[in-house]
């Protein structure tokens, strides 16, 4: 049994000060609560928000790998003895920048990463970053965990190779926008139930200069169930998830049995059109 926090938090844009210690409170009060969590999610873009008009001037929030916010997230979860997925934090690599999330373990290191491979180009996000490539699953003591950022969950190729890769969990962080909560729920559930396993997702609340984002962070069960939801406020959600209930409902539905990948044809690999 695994308890998780997930910090539903409303950023406040570009003002990266006020949200490390915004972020360093709400650590500490999750962590006061009587389940105390295993482990801490944080949404996208954590420390500063986003805006369209700020992916062109990346420059100026750009983070090394080891830069104030991930320092922020090591000292907590050092402090706290807590994993903490460290929502994502724009990130410059010797090869340039990615949208990123950080895995940090008890004793406050990063144990794994993954950079945003779907980058939401409605909104210029592929002006600054590159795509990230890697889908990998990260085998911890709480179980495998495998990572999306909030456009990713519209894209069930990255939900399926996790779980084909074994992964009990996808643990997604997001700035997901108001009106577009159904989305949302609806995605996240589809790719809960299409791979039998869980999804831990973190979503922010609160105003940019885009909009306002839609809160409803969620744990969605294998069988569809949410074990705990949000609402549109700023809240810290917290559940208990059991990875051993995947074995139980991939034995009544038996669909990586079933599957067929000799039929499928190689159409996923196409260029987009
Ligand atoms: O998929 C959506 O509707 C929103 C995606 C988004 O805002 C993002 O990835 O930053």
């Amino acid at each position: 049994m695994i308890n998780v926090a997930l910090l539903q938090t409303n950023i406040k844009f570009c003002d990266a000060e006020y949200n490390h210690s915004h972020v360093r409170e709400l650590i500490d009060e999750a962590m006061a609560a009587d389940k105390r969590p295993d482990m801490i999610v944080l949404p996208e873009d954590w420390s500063s928000g986003f805006s369209d008009e700020m992916f062109h001037h990346m420059e100026n929030f750009i983070e090394p790998v080891d830069g104030p916010s991930v320092t922020v997230l090591k000292e907590c979860a050092k402090k706290h003895k807590v994993w903490i997925v460290g929502g994502s934090i724009g990130t410059q690599f010797e090869d340039g920048m990615r949208n990123t999330t950080f895995l940090i373990n008890r004793e406050g290191e990063i144990v794994g990463d993954y950079s945003k491979m779907h980058l939401y180009s409605d909104m210029d996000e592929d002006v600054p970053y590159l795509h990230g490539t890697e889908m990998n699953v990260y085998e911890t003591e709480l179980g495998k965990l495998g990572f999306m950022i909030c456009y990713d969950i519209r894209f069930c190729e990255l939900s399926r190779t996790y779980a084909l890769r074994g992964a009990d969990a996808i643990v997604v962080t997001s700035n997901f926008p108001n009106p577009r909560v159904s989305h949302w729920r609806t995605l996240l559930m589809a790719r809960a139930i299409e791979n039998q396993m869980f999804v831990i997702a973190c979503n922010r609340v609160g105003p940019s200069p885009m909009g306002t984002y839609c809160g409803h962070s969620i744990i969605i069960d294998p069988w569809g169930n949410v074990i705990a939801e949000g609402g549109d406020e700023e809240e810290i959600v917290t559940g208990t998830v059991d990875f051993n209930e995947i074995q139980n409902i991939r034995s009544m539905i038996h669909m990586f049995r079933d599957r067929r990948p000799e039929s499928y044809p190689n159409d996923m690999l196409l260029p987009n059109k």
